[in-house]
Parts: structure tokens; sequence; C-alpha cells
């Protein structure tokens, strides 16, 4: 099937489709038996982002038990300040590591010569599931927004409250802005690759967003994420891209009108009329389930489901959850959201 034609896609060029197309945030990993069992024959969890035969596979376990409208490509955000030379890791049971930013100084050791040789073999999956992914379904490709990533690389790890990357961007805002624009450049030419190796779409992730007073929101998140959407645009006009400026509250509105996506995901807080009506005139809308209603199940899933749903299908719309799915969601309730989604 023709990219154009395909459900995921109609949405996000702003149609109003038959019926929702469904993907879910981090639908491959550890919810699924399946993914726990590659992941155990892996050597790390880097090892499995970076080994093709692996990441295929984890990429396909979601599509064939499930048939979502969308694949999204096995890899982490984490992988662009690896390829630019910052030590990533994973521990067991604790999540990402990076031997931190500490100076303007350890900025200089990072460099941009090694990124696509480095991400061959993200491209190479991409490649592959092209091939592999059943003809309706639409491959996306994905990347974390500058801040997100960059507060990982200065915090070392995840963070309660980011207050060393804070008080850095507040004390020394120029130094800020360089290690933003680095990761702003890097990310430009992953996806931009990405897309040349098959991904119909892209996705930016800025999970910690919503951790700004709005100025800083401004400069530090929408005005990255706004060049590297207009950088991918100056080459592939065509092809959508989706913004999840997680927790932003009000301010969805500006990420709306000003950065140039075609899509943004909505996170579990924002109110699904209030997107209906501020949102959905200027960009398709994806979301916004809770994950952990997901879990629970019954009848307040029921009832969420079907609020999104009328809320939200009068206008461009794909159904999502309200962040990544979560490692103890009963798999039963994922067949049965998809049967209420589907009709
Ligand atoms: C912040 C962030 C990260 N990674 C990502 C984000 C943004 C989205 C979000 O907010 O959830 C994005 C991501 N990470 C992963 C994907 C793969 C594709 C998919 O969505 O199926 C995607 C899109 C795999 C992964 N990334 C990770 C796993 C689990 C690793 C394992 O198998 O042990 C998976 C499947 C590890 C990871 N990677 C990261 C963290 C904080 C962790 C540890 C927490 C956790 O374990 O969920 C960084």
């Amino acid at each position: 099937m023709k990219t154009e034609n395909k459900l995921m896609i109609r949405a996000l060029k702003g149609e109003k489709t038959e019926r929702a197309p469904i993907w879910l945030m981090r639908q491959a990993g550890r919810f699924l038996p399946e993914y726990r069992k590659t992941r155990a024959s892996a050597n790390g969890f880097l090892d499995l982002c970076y080994t093709p035969d692996l990441a295929v596979e984890v990429t396909m376990q979601p599509i064939r038990r499930f048939g979502f409208d969308a694949s999204i490509v096995f890899s982490d955000i984490l992988v662009i300040p690896h390829a630019l030379g910052q030590k990533v890791w994973f521990e067991e049971g604790v999540g990402p590591k990076l031997e931190p930013l500490k100076s303007i100084k350890d900025l200089e050791k990072l460099k941009l010569d090694n990124l696509h040789t480095h991400m061959a073999p993200v491209y190479e999956t991409l490649g592959r599931l092209k091939e592999e992914l059943p003809k309706e379904t639409t491959l996306i490709g994905f990347a974390g927004a500058p801040w997100t990533v960059v507060s990982y690389m200065i915090e070392g790890g995840s963070s309660k409250d980011y207050a060393k990357a804070k008080t850095w961007a507040y004390s020394r805002p120029e130094e800020f802005d360089r290690i933003i624009d680095l990761i702003v450049d890097a990310t430009t030419l992953y996806l931009i690759k990405q897309i040349e190796n098959g991904a119909e779409t892209v996705q930016l992730f800025d999970s910690w967003a919503g951790i700004w007073p709005e100025f800083a929101l401004r400069r530090w998140c929408l005005e990255p994420c706004k060049r590297i959407i207009a950088g991918i645009k100056s080459v592939y006009p065509d092809v959508p891209v989706i913004l999840f400026p997680r927790g932003v509250g009000d301010s969805y509105k500006f990420f709306a009108k000003e950065s140039g996506a075609d899509a943004l995901g909505l996170d579990t807080t924002l109110s699904t009329e209030w997107a209906r009506d501020h949102l959905q005139p200027h960009v398709t809308v994806q979301g916004n389930l809770d994950p952990l209603l997901l879990v629970a199940g019954g009848e307040l899933l029921d009832r969420s489901i079907e609020k999104i749903l009328s809320d939200l299908s009068d206008g461009p719309f794909i159904f999502n959850l309200g962040h990544g799915i979560v490692p103890q969601t009963p798999i039963e309730n994922v067949e049965h959201m998809l049967k209420r989604v589907r009709g």
C-alpha cells in the first residue's frame, strides 16, 4: 500500500478517518512475554537496540500479536548522546545511566562525526522493517526532543526535580543553548536519515517538557523542536511529524500553532474537550488514555475509552496512551481496548 493511503498517515495529514488508527507508546517492551524472552537472549538493552535481527524481532512482536496500525522502530532516545561519544549504559532494575556533563568543557568531547556510523544498525533495522511489516502498517521513526535528552545528559540518568539541568540553564543560559543546539543538529540529521531508510513519519518525545516556566519552555522546548521540524520539512516536506510535549498544559496551544508539527501527542492530564476545541482545529491529536487505567481494566477503563473516542473522533485523531505502556499491563486489557476502539 502506498504510504499516503495508510490509515495512520491519512489521520496525520488532517483527515478524519473512518475509524481511529491505534498504536501505543512503548508497545514493544516488558509487558510482552515474547519481549522478555528476546531481551534475556541479548547482551544488555543497548545490544538489543543495535542488533538489527533482535530489534526487528521485538518491533514486530506487538504487530504480530495485536495488528496495530503503526509500528515504532525499537531503539531508545539515549542512543543520541551515546553516538556523540557520551558514556551511556542501562543498569538492570535501575534504568539509564550516563557519565554526566559537568561543565561546558565536557561538551567539547562530544562530536557529530560518527553519528551515522554509530546509527547504522538502527537504519538497517528500519529498512528491514519496511520489508517485513504488513502492507497497511505505518513505520514510525523517533528521537527524544532536545530538552528531554539533555536532561539525561546533565543529570546522568532519570531525575526527580532536574535541579542540575535547570540550575545550569538559568545561571548560564548561553552555555545551555549550546548543548541544546548540538542535540538539535544531531537529531535533525538522525531523523532525516531514518526517513531515508523507511520511516514514514517520525515522533519527537519531549517527555519532561512539563517542568518549565513559560519563557524557558519556549526557549528550550518549543524553539528547538521547531528547528528540528523545519529541518526535516526542508528535505521531506510531505513526511508528517508528531510531537509529544508531555505535561505542558495550556501551552499545548503554542505547540499546535507554532511548532510546525502535524500532530501532537496528548498526555493523560489534558482535557479531551479542550483539545478538541483548541488543538484539533490546527493539528491532528494523538492520545491520551492513562496507562494505569489499562492496568486496572473494568468500568473506568471502558468509560475513559468511550469519552476519548466521542470527544476526539470528529476531527483528525489517533488513539494512543497518554504516556508509555507499563510492564504490569495485562495483555487481555490491551485486546479488550483494541476491540472497543476498532468497534
Ligand atoms: C524518556 C524515554 C526513554 N526512552 C524513551 C523515552 C521517551 C518516552 C517516555 O517518556 O516513555 C523512548 C523509548 N524507549 C523505548 C522505545 C521503543 C519503541 C517502543 O515504543 O516500543 C521508545 C520509543 C524502548 C525501551 N527503553 C527502555 C526499555 C526497558 C528496558 C528493558 O528491557 O529493561 C524499553 C523497552 C529503557 C528506558 N529508556 C529510558 C528510560 C527512562 C528507561 C528505563 C525505564 C523503563 O525501563 O521503562 C529513556
